[in-house]
């Protein structure tokens, strides 16, 4: 089975996890950095899981799964230990909701990629079950390529591209900017500072050309 990729924006959606074991730790650390209103249902959670509860971070309700803990949620991810449990999470959930599955993730509608975040950029890898390792295989192989000096650089790029946005300049002259940042030189903080300060005589060192 192949499956849809989208980028979610969820900035306070409600999430329901349910289970506070080792994978619901993975998925509540990369829910709260996404902003999102993250709850969960489990009787114990993990020793990863209490700081977020310290912080206020996350909402705990420690008690068993009941289908009344989802029913307003967005997002819904079955993480227990107990095969039974997850399913019955996947039968109350509605067909609007967007439901993960860890031990079964045929019942739900969505998967988890392995996902690699620089700044602005995000590399998500899937092997549609076919093998989790090797999704996180590849994440990792890409990580040195696209290693930190990438959260700078795209900050840099996302600027450039509002001001170019903002500009009066033809369409065709704004691409052909958004061409020549891409050359490696602008991968270099001190090129990137000095555009940024004088980015209106940047953009004049590119003209348009008039009969192209
Ligand atoms: C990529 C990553 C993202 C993440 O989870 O964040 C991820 N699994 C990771 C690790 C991992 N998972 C498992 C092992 C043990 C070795 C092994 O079994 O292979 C390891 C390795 C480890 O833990 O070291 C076991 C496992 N995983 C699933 C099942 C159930 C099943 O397949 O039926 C079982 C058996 C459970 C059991 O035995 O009961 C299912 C899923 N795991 C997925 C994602 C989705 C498919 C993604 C894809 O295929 O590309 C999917 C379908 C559903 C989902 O969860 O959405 C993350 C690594 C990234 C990172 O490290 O950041
Ligand atoms: N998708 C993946 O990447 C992946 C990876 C490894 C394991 N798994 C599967 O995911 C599931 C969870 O694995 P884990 O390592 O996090 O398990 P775990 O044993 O670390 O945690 C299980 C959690 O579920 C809670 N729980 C148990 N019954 C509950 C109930 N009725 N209501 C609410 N909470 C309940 C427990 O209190 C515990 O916090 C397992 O079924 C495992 O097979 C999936």
């Amino acid at each position: 089975m192949s499956h849809y990729p989208i980028n979610l924006n969820l900035t306070a959606k409600k999430t329901v996890v349910i289970g506070g074991g080792r994978v619901a730790s993975r998925r509540i650390a990369s829910l709260v950095q996404a902003n999102a209103d993250v709850t969960v249902v489990s009787p114990q959670v993990s020793q990863a899981v209490y700081p977020f509860i310290r912080n206020r971070q996350i909402t705990w309700h420690q008690k068993v799964f009941e289908p009344e803990d989802i029913i307003d949620a967005f997002i819904v991810i079955a993480a227990t230990n107990d095969r039974a449990v997850n399913r019955k999470i996947a039968e109350s959930a509605g067909s609007h909701q967007l439901v993960n599955v860890a031990s079964q993730p045929e019942l739900g509608n969505f998967e988890f990629p392995a996902v690699l975040n620089r700044g602005r950029l995000t590399i998500s890898v899937s092997t549609s079950g076919a093998s989790p390792i090797l999704a996180r295989k590849i994440r990792d192989s890409l990580s040195k390529k696209y290693d930190e000096t990438y959260d700078a650089y795209l900050e840099f790029l996302f600027t450039c591209r509002q001001r170019l946005k903002e500009s009066s300049i033809s369409l065709k002259h704004k691409n052909k900017i958004l061409h020549e940042l891409l050359d490696p030189k602008f991968h270099d903080p001190r090129m990137q500072e000095k555009v940024t300060a004088a980015f209106d005589s940047f953009i004049n060192q590119y003209p348009e050309e008039p009969f192209a």
